[in-house]
């Protein structure tokens, strides 16, 4: 039997000797590029925080001490050691999810996967825990170089103070990179730390005496570090970064080194005071092909070759939706030079690479700042250019309020491209972009548009850059686009329709991707001699008048959206139905106000309801008349309406 699989808990973790613990962490590496290889996921973060995160838990008990994951996608190891060891189904449906679930595991805090609130998250915790006298409770975050570039941590670090958060301990998990290296004066100053000579040289000789001279020797390089730090102030000219927080340093330390790691950390539970131990890792560290890779050195990786790590399947050669955009926003900026982009750490991701590489000055990567993105666009609107904010959609959620008083309430000409909207599938509920069209819409002027397929992408976008007074939205989902739909025709108000059946029965307002699905729900209705015309708003706010007119034409109308139900297009369709005096009964159908769990799209889609066959039994029904018994909404559980309405009445 191995080392890993004698780890039931972290507890287990006290009987091993320095060699031992070596010999788990190169166990443990063996795994993660053995099993992560088979199912995909976030392989290159959690080889670089093996060390670290055993450490972590030599030091601190969790869970009665509370450790909380910064974005989470690097929490395979300590999931390792807190005795879920079966990858087999990782990320998908059943298995285990991607990233920290308290339904999973007592050891497991927080769930979300938006990054740069875990130093807000443990302020909390160990407020918390001081206030109601365990004070014996110990809170460790382990938050990337990449997650630091986020306002939120800046926020905490202003917050957290030796008065009240005693026990905290920062891991900085410093590996220099995002996705890409980290970008930004943060990200500097860390490299001037990572990659100072004199660091190393004197880190390295006063351990190697420190080592021979045995342990009051190590206390006093101990010591020399905390100077070290000092030291290194003086040499990068800084004053510490950390210095006039309220927070005390520690490092930079080899966060590979068990020894120093837990020394490091040792040290840490110990101050009495908040600690920031900042480890210097390598993403990717003990894989070559990682190491090797440079667009993201593995962040995530889908099924490959352990020995090569190339991918295991052949791309499909289908275009995907991030590249459609990604090469008219090229053709787009080559017509228009006030077009400029902006990523939030994600340049390859969103499909901006392209056009940083055909124009290098015109795209601004802000690091992990979704918010800031948004404002300086506004700015940038307001300077008579015209900003292209591509981010994938569940992280729009962030930057609401800039969205709505920073471009909407100026009337900015600020563009926003919404890459993987709707179900997205393997990384959960914190990333299905679900939410972006209920919230987005309320914005007073903007447009909302859906691209149904690639040609519609290409026009929408041609369209939105050219507004020059309004926010504008492009969204679509993860992955492949589908063959084009042809319309047979389009509205003078800009509505294809694509289905038009003489028998006005059903009148299906299919959102963006949905437009395939609705197509299919219709063939089903005609096969029961039920008509149906099909349209593709395009632009689905504000709401095209003739989907009004054509409302009014039909017996009833269902929207099919992939966003959230409540507050969806199909709210916002009834509304203006209803505001211009038109009462066909409308059925909207989209995701619940639910957090939809890890599984693939299709799973998830036919769990909540959508897919054409139990789409078109229902409308079957209503058109007959029969009445559909008055199911619990999906998004309530019995208990959760007995109990409100109980509240209420
Ligand atoms: C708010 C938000 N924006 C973007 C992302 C996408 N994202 C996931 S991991 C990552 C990079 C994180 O870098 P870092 O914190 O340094 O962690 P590392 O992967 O290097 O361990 C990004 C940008 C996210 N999870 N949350
Ligand atoms: C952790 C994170 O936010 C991303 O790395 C996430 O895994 C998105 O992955 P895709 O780019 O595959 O949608
Ligand atoms: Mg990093």
């Amino acid at each position: 039997m191995s080392l890993l699989e004698g780890i039931n808990e972290p507890r287990d973790l006290d009987s091993l000797s320095a060699e031992e613990l070596e010999t788990l962490a190169a166990e443990i590496r063996a795994f993660l590029i053995a099993e992560v290889s088979k199912t995909g996921g976030h392989l290159g973060p959690n080889l670089g925080v093996v060390e670290t995160t055993i450490a972590i838990h030599r030091v601190f008990d969790s869970p009665r001490d509370a450790i909380v994951f910064d974005t989470g996608h690097q929490s395979y190891v300590h999931k390792l050691l807190t005795g879920r060891q079966d990858f087999s189904r990782l990320r998908q449906k059943g298995g285990l999810a991607g990233y920290p679930q308290r339904s999973e595991s007592p050891h497991d805090v927080v769930e979300s996967s938006h990054a740069s609130s875990s130093l807000s998250w443990a302020d909390g915790i160990s407020r918390a825990f001081e206030m109601t006298g365990q004070t014996d409770r110990h809170v460790v975050a382990v938050v990337g170089d990449g997650a630091l570039t986020g306002g939120m941590t800046w926020e905490a670090l202003n917050n957290i103070s030796d008065d009240n958060s005693r026990n905290l301990v920062i891991v900085v998990n410093d590996n220099g990179r995002s996705y890409a290296p980290t970008i930004g004066g943060m990200a500097r100053y860390l490299n001037t730390v990572r990659t100072k000579k004199g660091y190393h040289d004197l880190h390295q000789s006063s351990r190697k005496m420190a080592d021979r001279l045995g342990a009051p020797a190590r206390a006093l390089y101990r010591g020399a570090r905390g100077g070290l730090h000092g030291f290194l102030s003086r040499m990068t000219n800084n004053s510490s970064l950390y210095a006039n927080l309220d927070i005390k340093y520690l490092g930079p330390i080899d966060g590979h080194d068990l020894e120093a790691m837990t020394e490091a950390l040792q040290q840490a539970k110990q101050y009495g005071a908040p600690v920031i131990v900042h480890a210097i890792t390598e993403k990717g560290r003990g894989y070559e092909p990682a190491l090797t890779d440079v667009a993201d050195q593995f962040h995530a990786v889908g099924q490959i070759d352990p020995e090569t790590g190339e991918p295991l399947s052949a791309p499909s050669g289908a275009p995907s939706w991030t590249g459609v955009f990604a090469d008219e926003m090229v053709r787009q900026a080559e017509q228009d030079d006030t077009i400029v982009g902006i990523t939030a750490a994600m340049l390859r991701p969103t499909g901006l690479h392209k056009f940083a590489e055909r124009f290098p000055s015109r795209v601004f990567d802000v690091g992990i700042a979704e918010q800031h993105a948004v404002t300086s666009a506004a700015g940038l609107a307001f300077g008579g250019l015209h900003p292209v904010v591509a981010l994938y959609a569940t992280f729009v959620n962030r930057a609401f309020d800039q969205v709505l008083m920073d471009v909407g309430l100026h009337q900015a000409g600020v563009t926003f491209v919404l890459d993987r909207a709707g179900v997205t599938g393997p990384d959960g509920a914190s990333h299905h972009g679900m939410w972006d069209l209920a919230i987005l819409q309320v914005v007073p002027r903007i447009r909302l548009s859906a691209p149904r397929d690639a040609e519609r992408l290409r026009e929408e976008l041609a369209e939105a850059v050219r507004v020059t007074d309004a926010p504008t939205v492009i969204r679509f989902p993860k992955g492949n686009v589908g063959p084009d739909i042809p319309a047979l025709r389009r509205t003078v108000d800009g509505v294809d329709v694509l289905r038009e059946d003489a028998q006005k029965d059903v009148l299906i307002v299919a959102v963006g991707a949905m437009a395939d699905l609705s197509l299919k729900v219709a063939e089903l209705l005609e096969a029961q001699g039920i008509g149906s015309t099909v349209v593709d708003p395009r632009w689905v706010v504000p709401v095209p008048w003739s989907i009004i007119e054509l409302s009014d034409a039909h017996r009833i109308v269902v929207t099919i959206e992939d966003g959230v139900r409540v507050g969806g297009i199909g709210t916002r369709i009834r509304q203006d139905l209803r505001e211009a005096g038109v009462d066909t009964a409308v059925t909207e159908l989209g995701l619940p106000d639910e957090f939809l769990e890890h599984a693939t799209r299709s799973e998830i889609l036919q769990r909540v309801g959508l897919t054409p066959e139990q789409i078109a039994e229902d409308l079957i029904a209503q058109v007959r008349g029969n009445k559909i018994p008055i199911a619990r909404p999906i998004s309530a559980t019995p208990s959760d309406t007995d109990t409100l309405h109980r509240l209420v009445r």
